[in-house]
């Protein structure tokens, strides 16, 4: 599998943030995209996931599913946890496993995985910013997705939730999934960087 980005060009309310950029990234393999503030991480994760229309250039995965797009074969983390407040853990990662469809996995084991088997009856409204991201990281698990878009990933996490998350994107990566992360701190597994909008 290889997700392939040719002279891609995001503009984002009228301004170009960046073009022609060429990435490419492989199963097995996870990207480090960094930058300046602004330089469009956020906005290249969001052109991979689909949710933003490149201005030109193109984005493809070869070796996917043929039957699925690619943003049915992305997870895409951004950096704000897309929790309903109201809603319980359990049913948090429910909606979202819905809401994805798809192959699902076992719910209560990702909880635990993420250290939150503790906590499933609890509205998510209650929950500490480090748990928040905990419960959107167990989206990862409870849906298969061959890519991983992480926005940020390890914002809010304690040392041992950075710990937990290595393992993960580890075990993601060794099973012929592929990683592309935006940030600004070490990713926490070997990565290749792919540097947008000049030296930072
Ligand atoms: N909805 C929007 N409308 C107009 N401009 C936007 C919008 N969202 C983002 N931008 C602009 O696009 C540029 C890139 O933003 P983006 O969030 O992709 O950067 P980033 O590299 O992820 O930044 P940071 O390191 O601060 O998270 C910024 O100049 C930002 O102001």
């Amino acid at each position: 599998m290889q997700l392939c980005g040719r002279g891609v060009t995001c503009v984002r309310g009228g301004r170009e943030v960046f073009a022609g950029l060429d990435f490419k990234a492989v199963s097995g393999e996870a990207v480090a995209v960094v930058g300046r503030n602004g330089s469009g991480k956020t906005s290249l994760l969001r052109l991979i996931a689909g949710l933003l229309i490149p201005a030109g250039g193109t984005i493809v995965l070869d070796g996917g599913d043929a039957d699925m797009t690619l943003p049915e074969q992305c997870h895409y983390l951004g950096h704000r946890d897309a929790l309903k407040p109201a809603l319980s853990v359990q049913e948090n990662l429910s909606f979202w496993a819905d809401f994805l469809g798809g192959e699902r996995g076992d719910a209560a084991e990702s909880l635990a995985i993420v250290g939150l088997d503790h906590a499933t009856h609890l509205p998510a409204a209650f929950l500490s910013a480090g748990q928040r991201r905990r419960l959107s990281l167990a989206r990862l698990l409870t849906v298969r997705r061959p890519v991983w878009l992480l926005d940020e990933p390890t914002n809010a996490l304690d040392v041992a939730g950075q710990d937990m998350f290595s393992g993960l994107m580890r075990q993601h990566v060794a099973s012929g999934g592929l990683i592309i992360a935006a940030t600004h701190a070490p990713l926490g597994i070997e990565s290749r960087e792919l540097r947008i909008g000049g030296v930072a």
